[in-house]
């Protein structure tokens, strides 16, 4: 479903790469945590699959297009097969709850009579069907990112991927928000999301891809958050206090062996015995499904995706706000205008 071969992303201007010859491949269904220090990568992971990055090097592969060669004017379909979550949610603040999760269908020229049956059930599975008149500015920050998660996949997406959704709100809420996405998962929706809050990975066992420097470090198929990208582990693949037993005893072996070899010479060692070499951090490939991508059908529908941070408002200021949410591509003619109502019937 996401195949990354030999994927190399380096900024200009930035000495080292953020993803650094990254091979990996995730599974229809997979619900995948990515975790790493600040600038390990995770986010220009997502956004490689997005296609809002290009990679310097190698290939990566979505819902079985290869990303290199779609033309920029498909992006925008391409993109309606990928739901996308935020940490800052990105809601339309002049917009009712209704109306900012109707806006994902509406753009796509969904019918009135779809846009009034699919958002009243999307508002529902995320608790929020009392809350439909609502402007964001009158909600919670739990609640605002429960309409992003509505708006994410009201379309049922076949990927969600979410950066950081739960990095602004308290345990509790996010506690809420993590059941949101699991029941999404148990729907059938591949969800990847980075981020730091190592209590809900913990929890959830998961499979768990950890980056260091834009490299996996860690890919466990079920996992916690886990410390290897701090203090590396001596033995891949060895449980940590085995590791450190082994390793204990392959100290006291080296200095055993020095000693022996010290009194066979009859030379006075100056320093002490050399420690082994410590084994490379713990890095494993896990066997993953090799289910069958599916290409992008003829004209497919999809949830959001939105640009990458900063960019509202920015480079992109000339562009409409469907094309800003990578809805429609900057020469479509238009399905539905901007402004259309699309509230519920009162
Ligand atoms: N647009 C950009 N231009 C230049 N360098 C960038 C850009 N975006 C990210 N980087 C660099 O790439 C590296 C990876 O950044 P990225 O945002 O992917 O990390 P991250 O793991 O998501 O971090 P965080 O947890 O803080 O969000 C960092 O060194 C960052 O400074």
């Amino acid at each position: 479903m996401i195949r990354f071969e030999n994927v190399t992303k380096k900024y200009s201007g930035t000495k080292r790469p953020a993803i650094n010859e990254m091979n990996l491949e995730v599974a229809r269904g997979e619900f995948v945590f990515l975790v790493g220090a600040s600038g390990s990568g995770k986010s220009t992971c997502l956004r490689l699959i997005l296609k809002e990055e290009k990679p310097s090097k190698g290939s990566i592969f979505v819902l079985g297009n290869d990303l290199g060669s779609i033309s920029s004017r498909k992006i925008p379909y391409f993109r309606r097969n990928l739901g996308v979550v935020f940490q800052d949610f990105r809601l339309l603040p002049n917009k009712t709850v209704f109306e900012n999760v109707a806006f994902t269908l509406q753009v796509i020229g969904k019918s009135r009579g779809y846009v009034q049956e699919a958002v009243p059930d999307v508002l529902k599975m995320v608790g929020l069907e009392n809350k439909a008149d609502r402007l964001p500015h009158e909600l919670s920050g739990g609640e605002q990112q429960r309409v992003a998660i509505a708006r994410a996949v009201v379309n049922k997406p076949q990927i969600l991927l979410a950066d950081e959704p739960t990095g602004n709100l308290d345990p509790a809420t996010s506690a809420g928000i993590m059941q949101i996405l699991e029941r999404i998962n148990a729907g059938g929706t591949t969800v990847l999301m980075a981020t730091h809050e190592a209590g809900i990975v913990d929890k959830m066992q998961r499979r768990v891809i950890e980056l260091v420097d834009g490299i996996i470090v860690r890919d466990e198929l079920e996992g916690g958050y886990g410390t290897t990208g701090i203090v590396p582990e001596l033995k891949p693949a060895v449980a940590k206090g085995q590791s450190a037993k082994t390793a204990r005893e392959e100290v006291a072996e080296a200095a055993a062996q020095a000693d022996a070899e010290t009194q066979a010479h009859q030379v006075l060692i100056a320093n002490p015995a050399p420690r082994p070499e410590p084994a490379p951090t713990s890095r494993r490939t896990l066997p993953v499904p090799t289910g069958e991508v599916e290409p992008l059908p003829t004209g497919a529908t999809g949830a959001i995706s939105l640009p990458s941070s900063g960019e509202l408002g920015d480079v992109t200021d000339h562009l409409s706000l469907a094309e800003r949410l990578g809805l429609r591509a900057a020469d479509d003619q238009p399905d539905t205008d901007d402004e259309q109502s699309v509230g519920p019937v009162r």
